[in-house]
């Protein structure tokens, strides 16, 4: 489980990433932040992972067996060294977390990153570093898995490996937390969304919940008629 309390994140001066966000949610869950660029998505995620201090507010979390929580990161882009081959880089990786060896040689091999072996990471591009992000969040079980943008540079076959990977963790009773601009991806995946708008949230809700009290089947047309909406309402 985890819980947000209260969190506010600034880089400086006198904007505000993320305003007094609030929300808890159960392991076995999949829950999917979305919003309009610049809206705090990516803000938010990297003060659940404590990668910037938040101003104000906190983070806990509760893991099933009380045993210390355990991520898995993909970050919307993939930054390795770039002047190391990619045998080095994983090696490393093994070095840093041990892995599920047969989860990690399936993962491996439907990634086909053995043929990209004795590159350099710097010669890839930026589809064949993010399915080695892939790799290292998804070779061994994590408690959360917090996922920016997971599709955006990636090809349909392995955007439907990583969404498939994503309902695998739900099921294994993992907290997956994505962040999207895709809608679809959403309806398809989330039991329950955020919609955060200049840092706060402005809708908390399952899709289902969503389109029933807005009485629509496709939620990128409900989301899109909200958003009209609440635009009409602002001065
Ligand atoms: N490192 C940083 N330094 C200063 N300001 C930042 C930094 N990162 C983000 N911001 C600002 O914080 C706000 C929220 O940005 P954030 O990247 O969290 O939004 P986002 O919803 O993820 O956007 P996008 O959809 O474009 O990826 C924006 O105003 C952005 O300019």
């Amino acid at each position: 489980m985890i819980e947000v309390k209260n969190l506010t994140i600034s880089y400086g001066g006198n904007s505000i990433a993320v305003k007094d966000v609030n929300f808890q949610t159960e392991s076995g869950n999949i829950v999917s932040i979305i919003g309009p660029n610049g809206s705090g998505k990516s803000s938010l995620i990297k003060g659940i992972l404590g990668l910037v201090q938040p101003i104000a507010g906190e983070i806990s979390f509760q893991s099933k067996d009380g045993q210390p929580h355990t991520i898995g990161y993909m970050p919307q882009t993939a930054r390795f060294p770039t002047n190391i081959k990619v045998s080095e880089l994983i090696s490393f990786f093994k070095k840093l977390e041990p892995v599920e060896e047969e989860r990690f040689h399936n993962l491996l091999s439907i990634l086909e990153l053995n043929n990209h072996m004795d590159k350099k990471i710097g010669s890839l591009s930026g589809g064949t570093k993010q399915k080695i992000s892939i790799l290292q969040c998804f070779s061994s079980k994590k408690d959360l898995y917090v996922i920016d943008e997971p599709t955006a540079s990636l090809d349909p076959y392995i955007s439907h490996l990583l969404k498939s990977l994503l309902v695998e963790k739900k099921k294994e009773g993992s907290l997956v937390i994505f962040s999207t601009h895709i809608l679809k991806e959403l309806q398809e995946l989330a039991d329950r969304f955020l919609l955060l708008s200049e840092g706060s949230i402005l809708i908390d809700d399952s899709p289902e919940n969503f389109l029933r009290k807005n009485n629509k089947t496709d939620l990128d047309q409900a989301l899109m008629n909200f958003w009209n909406e609440e635009y009409k309402t602002k001065p």
